[in-house]
């Protein structure tokens, strides 16, 4: 183990090679140099933080006398971050011999000052004895008391977003992976952006002592009083997306970009096949099955084993005896099973991914047309490839005065986790270098559930769909649907108060969860709202869901969900209502889509209806949909 192998007793070879092998695939993912690696070693393991001994912090109170006359000079300022007359520091290179970058102990630590998981920022500013003094100092906002104040920070949370830095764990669970932000100390903070930078910098994720640390290296010789940079757009070089990346700091620029979002290109769901390592299957018919055949179910889905009674299905241990494949996670070598196998049916279509992900969804919602997309999705942008249009929408809703509250999420991660909600334009742009995220429009008008104990709370409803069959079309949905409260009032503020905001209430630990059965649910609700029939509510969200899946395999896979006759499938999919205005000025209750999901959860469903699972498999494997509490939708 580690701990041997980096025990001061070793050679210095030794601890170089134990170093290499715990730390050398970072260091090259960072491209630091290999001649600097043994001086790293060593400082890392004395603590030595000798940047001391090389830099200075220099305040510019204002633009010098020399450097008025120099155009150059002068844009180049008005580039820097703290523009305006706020006192401004940078750093410089103090030493007297200057600094060679071929000096293979020119590596310096920088320690961090803060760090934290978005989640408890606000905690730990109140809480941390000292934390928001250093922060307040070390962002330059004026704060005088001893006792943290609400005002103070709110102002370092928003200004934070100018000095966070972020890593994240690969190893662990799905919590232990949610991005942690950090910010340097004093020294790191204030070295400022340019685009020629004179040193890079990294995160070190320095195992030993299980504590991270940025280094910092030069990328060319320095002189005396030569100005330490780094380039806060790491080393982008696409000149529309450095422009957006460096918006925190450069932030009077208006974006010359059109935000309309076009559905992206074929190579790019080629490339999501590719990446998803799914093979697609080759044509084939639909299988032909005695009409009282009893089917074979292989399944590791404890609550299919629990409940599924149906006479017409027997359970086997043997996936090659199986004549239905009803898998927890993913089947990817769909071209095999169809050459091989292909009468055995699936729970899984090739390319569900489409619907289940959620900047997928995004883009083949906007085959169904509008501006903005569909009426039922909100207005989403993929940070990754779409940032551009997405500032360029958030300044016109800026100009025009409209609510700018968005929701980011990360593609791939389920259960609220890493999901922030926020009206700054920096927050979301930093957002970006974390994990991949969409930014969806935060519905800021939903419509509301009256609860007793607490007033009126956001809800979000969830429906399970069966899809038989993708060509021709041939979806149902469960009649019975399930409700998610919060548990505070709903107000447009405290985006970070959790019961407040969000309606998934089953993940932390001691909270509380509101249950309501959807029959209670409808007189409750239509007391409550008299002028709206919850069939014109629910008929509705229906002709949403028929578009989405229509849109979903209006194009050949892998564009499309594909038509693989022997797959089936259920999803359930989360959406609210927002209040809207139709077409003849009326006020309509407008579903808003929030996500699908592949092998939902069904304890619920089974312990409320414990035929579920036996009329799921009624619908999608015998054709036989009559009495199994399902309506057809197209
Ligand atoms: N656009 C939005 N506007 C308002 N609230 C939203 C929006 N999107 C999501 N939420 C809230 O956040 C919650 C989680 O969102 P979402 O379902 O998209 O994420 P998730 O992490 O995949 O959650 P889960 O899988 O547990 O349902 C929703 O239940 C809802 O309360």
């Amino acid at each position: 183990p580690w701990f041997l192998c980096v025990s001061d007793k070793g050679s210095p070879g030794t601890l170089l090679a134990a170093f290499v092998a715990l730390h050398g695939a970072a260091l090259r993912a960072s491209c630091v140099p290999a001649r600097y690696w043994e001086s790293l070693c060593r400082k890392l393991r004395g603590e030595v933080f000798d940047a001391g001994d090389y830099f200075g912090i220099m305040q510019v109170e204002e633009v010098d006398e020399e450097e008025e006359g120099d155009e150059a000079m002068e844009d180049e300022l008005k580039k820097k971050p703290n523009p305006g007359n706020e006192p401004c520091f940078k750093v410089i290179v103090t030493n007297e011999n200057g600094l060679q970058a071929s000096n293979p102990d020119s590596i310096f630590l920088i320690d961090h000052a803060w760090t934290y998981r978005i989640e408890h920022a606000r905690q730990h500013l109140l809480q941390v004895p000292g934390l928001l003094h250093r922060m307040t100092n070390l962002m330059g906002i004026d704060f005088h008391g001893e006792i943290p104040d609400e005002d103070s920070v709110e102002q370092v949370l928003q200004e934070m977003w100018k000095y966070n830095q972020t890593y994240q764990l690969s190893q662990g669970t799905a919590e232990e992976k949610v991005p942690v932000w950090y910010i340097m100390d004093e020294f790191g903070s204030r070295i400022q952006h340019s685009d020629q930078p004179s040193f890079a910098t990294a995160p070190l994720f320095y195992m030993p002592q299980q504590i991270a640390y940025t280094i910092l290296w030069p990328l060319r010789d320095l002189e005396t009083g030569d100005e330490v940079t780094r380039d806060y757009a790491y080393g982008e070089t696409d000149r529309l997306i450095r422009k957006c990346v460096l918006l925190p700091w450069v932030p009077n620029e208006v974006l010359d970009v059109n935000c309309f979002t076009p559905e992206p290109s074929d190579e790019h769901y080629q490339a999501i096949l590719a990446e998803n390592k799914e093979k697609l299957p080759i044509a084939i018919n639909p299988a032909a099955y005695d009409k009282d055949k009893v089917f074979k179910v292989f399944t590791d889905i404890q609550q299919v084993l629990n409940s599924l009674t149906h006479p017409r299905f027997v359970f086997t241990d043997n996936e090659a005896e199986a004549d239905i494949l009803y898998n927890f996670s993913h089947f990817k070598d769909y071209r095999k099973l169809s050459e091989e196998r292909p009468e055995v049916m699936l729970n899984q279509f090739p390319c569900e991914n489409l619907l289940t992900v959620k900047d997928c969804l995004a883009s083949i919602s906007r085959r169904a047309g509008g501006l903005d997309g569909p009426r039922w999705l909100p207005r989403t942008f993929n940070l990754q490839t779409e940032l551009p249009q997405f500032i360029c929408y958030f300044q016109q809703r800026e100009r025009r005065g409209e609510d700018n509250h968005w929701i980011c999420k990360p593609w791939n991660l389920a259960r609220s986790l890493d999901t922030h909600i926020t009206n700054s334009l920096n927050n979301i742009i930093r957002h970006r270098e974390s994990s991949p995220k969409v930014v969806c429009k935060y519905i800021e008008n939903p419509v509301l559930f009256h609860r007793e104990d607490v007033g009126m709370v956001k809800f979000d409803i969830r429906y399970i769909v069966l899809l038989r069959l993708v060509k021709p079309l041939k979806l149902y949905v469960y009649d019975v649907f399930w409700l998610r409260f919060s548990n505070r009032a709903f107000s447009l503020d405290d985006l970070d108060d959790y019961e407040k905001h969000f309606t998934v209430m089953n993940y932390a630990p001691g909270v509380i969860l509101k249950q309501v059965h959807c029959e209670e649910f409808v007189p409750q609700f239509e007391k409550q709202y008299p002028e709206h029939l919850w069939t014109t509510v629910q008929a509705n969200i229906f002709k949403a869901f028929a578009e989405l899946f229509q849109v979903a395999s209006a194009k050949p896979a892998p564009l499309g969900i594909c038509d693989y006759p022997s797959s089936r499938a259920i999803y359930a999919i989360d959406l609210m209502l927002k209040w809207d205005t139709s077409g003849d000025g009326k006020r309509i209750m407008q579903p808003q889509i929030l996500e699908v999901n592949f092998n939902p959860d069904c304890d619920r469903a089974c312990k409320y209806h414990p035929t579920f699972f036996n009329d799921v498999f009624s619908t999608l494997f015998l054709d036989e949909a009559d009495n199994c509490h399902v309506t057809r939708i197209v």
